[in-house]
């Protein structure tokens, strides 16, 4: 049920983006596009492995997708396919500000990446590279055909090691373990944001986002083995009163189911609808 004056728009056009009211805001998932392990079907986890051509193009196609939702702050892994994955689907967002990568590790790194024109801070987005967002880590695994490991290991041991909850491959990490790091990471870091009104789009990995997905959607540890990401499809999550609401994955840019979600976003719509008019009439 739509609250009247509590969503009503208090849009307000500033550089060619809206700002909503601070009564929801958005979060926006996305696994990274294809790697070239990926192609290779090879166990990677933390190894940084770059996109194929196939996932270069999955990665702007993701970001035509969510092109017309807003975004303030990007959360991306350590990893180069997540980081690839990130800045190329911005390159198509409607904002055409400048997703730039905040280095804060050192007082000197703060120092020297500082911006000093506030108008051109104003004109970029923020995006914040978290080794807790990195991919689960498959220990021993790392670098091994999954076909071939399932034909020496035995089918049943790697499906519990690539899907259980809590089967820990070889050395490496439980799907528990990675959730320990990237849930407390989501929880203390980007939850925050998006009570604080900021729409948060994160950009990371099949196991670190299943394992956050499990925390948003309260998904049992047996519910958790049946879920599978694809990579480059985004997933629309809508934030209100400290609940997260799953909204799917938006299919197209403009594309009315998206918008119809909230009386928020469908005025957002409306707003760049007419922005185009007023660009086509003058
Ligand atoms: O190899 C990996 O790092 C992951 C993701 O590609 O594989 P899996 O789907 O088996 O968890």
């Amino acid at each position: 049920m739509i609250r009247g004056e509590q969503y009503v728009s208090t849009l307000l056009l500033s550089n060619s983006c809206y700002h909503l009211s601070k009564t929801e805001s958005y979060l926006i998932l996305i696994r990274h596009g294809e790697s070239m392990w990926n192609e290779k079907n090879l166990f990677t986890g933390c190894v940084d492995v770059p996109l194929t051509s196939k996932g270069v193009e999955e990665a702007i196609e993701a970001g035509k997708r969510i092109r017309h939702l807003p975004i303030d702050v990007v959360y991306i892994s350590a990893l180069i396919r997540s980081q690839m994955t990130a800045m190329l689907a911005l390159t198509e967002h409607h904002c055409k500000k400048v997703p730039i990568i905040v280095h804060d590790e050192t007082e000197q790194a703060k120092v020297w990446s500082q911006i000093y024109s506030e108008g051109t801070e104003m004109q970029s987005v923020p995006v914040i590279k978290a080794w807790q967002l990195n991919e689960r880590m498959y220990g021993e695994l790392q670098g091994f055909n999954k076909l071939e490991t399932a034909e020496r290991c035995g089918q049943e041991q790697v499906y519990k090691w690539r899907r259980s909850y809590d089967a820990r491959p070889p050395n490496g990490e439980s799907l528990e373990m990675c959730l320990r790091r990237a849930v407390t990471y989501f929880k203390e870091q980007i939850e925050p944001q998006l009570s604080s009104g900021k729409n948060v789009m994160v950009v990371a990995h099949a196991n670190s986002l299943r394992s956050i997905l499990m925390y948003l959607d309260k998904l049992t540890a047996e519910e958790v083995i049946h879920l599978e990401l694809s990579t480059g499809v985004p997933m629309l999550y809508i934030y209100r009163e400290n609940q997260f609401i799953r909204r799917g994955s938006p299919l197209a840019s403009m594309e009315n189911g998206v918008y119809a979600y909230t009386e928020n976003l469908a005025t957002y719509k409306q707003n760049l609808l007419d922005e185009v008019l007023d660009e086509v009439s003058l």
